[in-house]
């Protein structure tokens, strides 16, 4: 029987902004067709995991591995195959979604995606206006799509329904529950108990850098609930606040 490696890997990564430890031996995996979701408090240090993830960060110590390789040492064929996107969208104000998309898309082989997706988000309902304009919840359907765009193999969301209005939410859960089903391995930032809930195969919670749980939803959250046993896991004391 062949072991199948994970998608990603964190082994015993430890992150150091000067003084400030914000990951300490963190060590998970996450796999092919399936959903992680990572929770932890702010400042826990899930953004500079992600970041690791990406490549957009050189690791310190310890090894991350995402679909076999370091992220940090890439190449353009590996970036193809991974989608990312970040908190603050990195996206240009002055152009509109429309042409920002279709530019994307060239490099990713991605214009047939892009009807799809762009029919899925509700996208043409602003589609020439400049990005600048657009509301916080609006950018984030546009930073998806980008995302997606190339069918990655592996996609790291952060926090990627921050700020959507009831039924966008709903389209991109769905929408990540295929991404999933095609295959992808789907590693989502969260701050919501409901999205890890409804969303959610595997569960790692993150606090002070260090993985308090991981495991699947149901062995995550246990009797008490996935509410509840988070914050048994990332209790402040007098010490931490
Ligand atoms: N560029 C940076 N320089 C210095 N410290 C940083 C930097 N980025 C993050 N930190 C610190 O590292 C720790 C982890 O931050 P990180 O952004 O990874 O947490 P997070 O879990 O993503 O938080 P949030 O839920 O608020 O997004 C925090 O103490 C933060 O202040």
């Amino acid at each position: 029987m062949t072991v199948k490696s994970p998608a990603v890997a964190f082994d015993q990564v430890t992150h150091r902004y000067g003084t400030n430890t914000a990951l300490d031996a963190l060590t998970f995996t996450a796999d092919a067709g399936r959903v992680t979701c990572v929770l932890g408090p702010n400042g826990a240090g899930k953004t500079t995991a992600m970041e690791l993830a990406e490549g957009l960060k050189q690791p310190q110590t310890g090894s991350v591995r995402v679909l076999g390789h370091s992220p940090w040492r890439a190449d353009d064929r590996h970036r193809s195959r991974v989608g990312v996107m970040l908190q603050d969208g990195g996206l240009p104000g002055a152009v509109g979604a429309r042409r920002f998309l279709q530019h994307v898309a060239t490099l990713v082989d991605g214009r047939v995606r892009l009807d799809e997706l762009a029919n899925r988000l509700d996208l043409q309902a602003f589609w020439d206006t400049s990005m600048r304009r657009l509301s916080g919840g609006q950018r984030q359907r546009v930073a998806l799509t980008a995302a997606l765009l190339g069918t990655p193999e592996v996609a790291f969301l952060d926090e990627p329904t921050a700020g959507l209005d009831p039924h966008a939410r709903l389209d991109v859960w769905d929408l990540i529950r295929d991404e999933r089903d095609r295959g992808c391995a789907v590693v989502v930032t969260t701050h919501s108990f409901e999205e890890a809930e409804r969303l959610a195969d595997d569960i790692v919670v993150i606090a002070h850098g260090q993985v308090r749980a991981a495991g699947t939803l149901a062995e995550v959250a246990g009797t008490t609930g996935l509410e509840a046993r988070y914050f048994e896991l990332t209790r402040r004391t007098e010490a931490t606040r």
